[in-house]
């Protein structure tokens, strides 16, 4: 894998590098884009500071992730057993930011339909971020459904600041918010997995596949 005009910082250093991360599979301190999106696409992506809306905040984020462990499932009732999972390392509490899903960054036309670890970016582009060959610990959140009755995490849109007065739209994975009848108050506890909903769509595609 080269680096090109788009891309900075992506590989991380060895010291970087999680436990139980898999051979084989490129562990990215940032996006990785592909050399084939367009300008205009990459333009809405990384963006002067000055452009970003007064009603956003822009965050920052690197690892070592001190909040989250990849851990492996021995769990015989778990769907995934002998597969991967994230989980908390300490208290998260609602509402709180857990990590960005890093990946390959490509559009429509550069697309592989094959992979299970593919998420939206930007609708209106046809961006998606792609993990199944290069990521980070993001790669390894499961979906709620068979494991506990409703998820406790969920992707929303974010901003980081990427220095030399950039910023960087990506998808960050949150802690749910406590929810009206603050149900949801305790976050998710240490020691938890951490879940999202990977959407019916998700499964219905797979099934096609699998047929
Ligand atoms: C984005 S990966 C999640 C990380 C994966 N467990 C790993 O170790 O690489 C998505 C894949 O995880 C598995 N998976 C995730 N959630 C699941 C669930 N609720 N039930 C069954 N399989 C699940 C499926 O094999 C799916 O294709």
């Amino acid at each position: 894998m080269q680096p090109n005009s788009k891309n900075s910082q992506w590989l991380g250093s060895q010291a970087d590098i999680p436990e139980d991360w898999p051979a084989g599979t490129v562990y990215l301190r940032a996006p990785y884009y592909s050399k084939k999106l367009a300008e205009d696409a990459f333009k809405t992506l990384v963006f002067p500071k000055s452009d970003l809306p007064s009603s956003e905040r822009a965050l920052t984020t690197r690892p070592p992730y001190s909040n989250i462990k990849i851990s492996k499932i021995l769990s015989p009732n778990h769907p995934a057993n002998g597969q991967h999972g994230l989980f908390a390392r300490l208290h998260l509490p609602p509402d709180s930011f857990i990590i960005s899903y890093l990946g390959y960054v490509h559009d429509q036309n550069d697309i592989d339909e094959t992979s299970d670890y593919d998420l939206s970016l930007d609708r209106d582009f046809g961006i998606g971020v792609d993990a199944s060959r290069i990521g980070n610990e993001a790669r390894f959140i499961n979906d709620y459904r068979s494991v506990v009755t409703s998820p406790n995490a969920e992707f929303r849109d974010i901003f980081v600041d990427i220095g030399d007065g950039k910023i960087e739209k990506r998808m960050g994975v949150f802690v749910l918010s406590a929810g009206k009848s603050g149900k949801r108050a305790k976050g998710i506890p240490k020691g938890c997995e951490i879940v999202v909903s990977y959407g019916k769509g998700f499964w219905t595609e797979r099934l096609k596949m699998d047929r």
